[in-house]
């Protein structure tokens, strides 16, 4: 049951494994931390349950819910952190816009911007504390309930994918419309990402409010950007997200790890390697060793199994994993999925590859 001592960010318990921060850092660790883009999610038949015959977003909007499925995992698998449950198509609801989950084509806008003159429909101040309210108490409930067993991760949506869908008014595969609007409203494309920008910056920082204990910003349409328009649309906003939260946060005496996933972005690795965040998040298509190398040692990684490995067998999901830990090394990185679980994979390989991070790489600490 929630109290009301569950309702404030305060007296959280005491943090009992910090290897995952310890590695978001660049320290060294006992072994290597690893959790799951997409953990919380349909491959789990008590998330299916949980969420069967509810709306989406009315979950989203129920922290005790959101808590719940953001646990889920935790009781099956030793994962060193836990992401919030929710959604980065929230802060387009904040802005006004209206976006509802369709079963058999996910979240839709069933007015999506157009023109420019569309802009004008978005809220021109968003009270994020208002309007996100909901996803600060479901962090805070989470962080009591969770007793300092692990981290956990609060998100957002980087602006570009935002805007993207805001456009688009769902998934694409060419996101030919809202790259329309890069090519002829250059000038509306940046008054929207620096809309979305100001609303991130707000979001993310009270999420640490709230209790989050690092930060992860899923740039998940990079690919569908080449290197000259990322350098423009994507990566100054994403630096300014990075900068303002940590410049905010300083003030306050807090330091907050932040990751920037940018998926199919590897065109832009050494960009986002000095672009303020402690973590360069990496999909499958990357070597790990080449990662390392274009990098240079300035920020830890995070990846990049191919998802579909889980559909291997366990004995090849270890070999895999314990190439991947050779390749990426044990310092300065944190074991992930190169994208997030899909619904149909089987939870038994999801607890091979948690083990098999963990059982290598100790023996590779140990061998140093
Ligand atoms: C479990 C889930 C989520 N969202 C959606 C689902 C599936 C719906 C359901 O099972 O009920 C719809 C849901 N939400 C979205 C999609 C993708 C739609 C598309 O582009 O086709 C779907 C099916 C949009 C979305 N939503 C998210 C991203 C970024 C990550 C990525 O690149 O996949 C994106 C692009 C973030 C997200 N979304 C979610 C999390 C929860 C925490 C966790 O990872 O365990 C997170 C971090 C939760």
């Amino acid at each position: 049951m929630e109290t009301d001592r569950d309702c404030y960010p305060k007296d959280f318990p005491q943090l009992q494994n910090d290897t995952f921060l310890r590695a978001a850092r660049g320290e060294e660790t006992e072994h290597v931390p690893v959790w799951c883009m997409r953990q919380a999610g349909r491959y789990l038949p008590e998330f299916r349950e949980s969420r069967a015959g509810k709306d989406f977003f009315e979950t989203c909007q129920t922290p005790a819910a959101c808590c719940e499925l953001t646990l889920q995992p935790l009781r099956r698998f030793p994962f060193d952190a836990a992401i919030i449950f929710s959604d980065i198509l929230v802060v387009p609801q904040a802005m006004g816009m209206d976006v509802q989950m369709v079963a058999g084509k996910g979240p839709t806008f069933p007015e999506p911007l157009k023109e420019p003159e569309d802009l004008q429909r978005l809220r021109v101040k968003v009270d994020v504390g208002k309007e996100l309210g909901y996803v600060f108490k479901a962090i805070t409930l989470t962080r009591h309930k969770i007793e300092g067993k692990v981290p956990l991760i609060g998100f957002t949506g980087a602006p570009w994918t935002l805007m993207s869908y805001m456009i688009e008014g769902g998934g694409s595969n060419t996101h030919s419309k809202a790259k329309r609007w890069l090519y002829r409203h250059p000038e509306a494309s940046h008054m929207l990402l620096r809309m979305l920008t100001d609303v991130i910056v707000e979001y993310l920082l009270g999420q640490v409010a709230a209790g989050a204990q690092a930060l992860q910003v899923f740039e998940s349409h990079a690919g569908i950007l080449g290197p000259v328009e990322f350098k423009e649309f994507a990566l100054p906003y994403l630096r300014d997200i990075a900068r303002r939260v940590k410049d905010k946060l300083k003030e306050a005496g807090q330091d907050v790890p932040m990751i920037v996933f940018a998926k199919d972005g590897h065109y832009a690795l050494e960009d986002l390697s000095q672009s303020h965040y402690e973590v360069v998040g990496l999909d499958w298509t990357i070597d790990p060793q080449s990662a390392r190398e274009r990098t240079g040692g300035k920020v830890s990684l995070q990846g990049n199994m191919d998802p579909c490995a889980l559909y291997a067998p366990k004995e090849r999901i270890s070999d895999i994993v314990k190439k991947m830990l050779e390749g990426f090394g044990t310092r300065a990185y944190i074991a992930n999925l190169g994208h997030g679980l899909y619904p149909d994979m089987d939870p038994e390989s999801v607890g091979a590859f948690v083990e098999a991070v963990h059982t290598h790489s100790r023996q590779m600490i140990k061998q140093k």
